[in-house]
């Protein structure tokens, strides 16, 4: 059942309490709850998955990301019964990944390196289920607008870069830094949600079967 209070990061699911069925978000991100209470999907529980996000030398973006939502998946399935939902979003420029800037410098970097120029962001779902994995892997290619160097320092200032792939959230003010983007927007901000619906449908989750 679920409960308008029931997700909390450091709700307990595994062990004894644990019930095959329930839906368990493996995310730290508020981002992705929202997203998911968009559809009408209220998770029973959270758990965050801590797993190392380093690239493998050489890894394909697309290989990376996709690991990166399954091994989350993975890590919480070990420790909690349910059906659990993960993700990762990574924003690729050439054939450099930017994960979340380590600090405020790493994050101007990203943005210089983003300004005026097409780059992608992929964002992969894993949905554990039934003893195996479900995964969807969404590209989207997005063109932001060449940057001034003060509006890199001001975005910087801002914060927002915080916690963010690429060092940016379009859901926020450099939402003004995109001319356009093909894909889905939902998946930049960190969970696709038609793919996400339609794992989740399989799995017997929807809006209408939830209490
Ligand atoms: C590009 C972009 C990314 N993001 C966010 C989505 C993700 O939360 C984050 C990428 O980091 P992730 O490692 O995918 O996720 P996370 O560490 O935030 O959360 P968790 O692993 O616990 O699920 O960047 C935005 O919010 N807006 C954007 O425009």
């Amino acid at each position: 059942m679920t409960h308008p209070d029931a997700p909390r990061p450091d709700h307990p699911a595994g062990g004894a309490s644990a019930v095959p069925g329930r839906l368990i978000l493996g995310s730290a991100s508020p981002r992705r709850l929202e997203l998911l209470a968009q559809i009408g999907i209220r998770p029973d529980a959270i758990l965050p998955a801590d797993i190392d996000e380093t690239p493998r030398r050489g890894e394909d973006a697309r290989d990376y990301t996709a690991r990166m939502a399954r091994e989350k998946a993975m890590a919480i399935a070990e420790r909690a019964q349910g059906t659990i939902l993960c993700a990762d979003t990574s924003v690729v420029a050439g054939r450099q990944i930017l994960g979340k800037p380590a600090d405020a410098d790493e994050a101007a970097r990203f943005l210089r390196l983003l300004s005026g120029r097409r780059h992608r962001v992929l964002t992969a779902v894993a949905l554990h289920h039934g003893g195996r994995l479900h995964e969807r892997l969404v590209p989207t290619t997005i063109r932001l607008r060449p940057l001034s160097a003060a509006e890199i320092q001001a975005y910087v200032a801002s914060g927002e870069w915080q916690g963010k792939a690429g060092g940016y959230g379009i859901q926020g003010r450099a939402g003004s830094f995109v001319l356009w983007l093909q894909g889905s927007y939902s998946a930049v901000v960190g969970l696709p949600l038609a793919e996400t619906a339609m794992l989740l449908a399989h799995a017997g989750i929807s809006e209408g079967a939830r209490p």
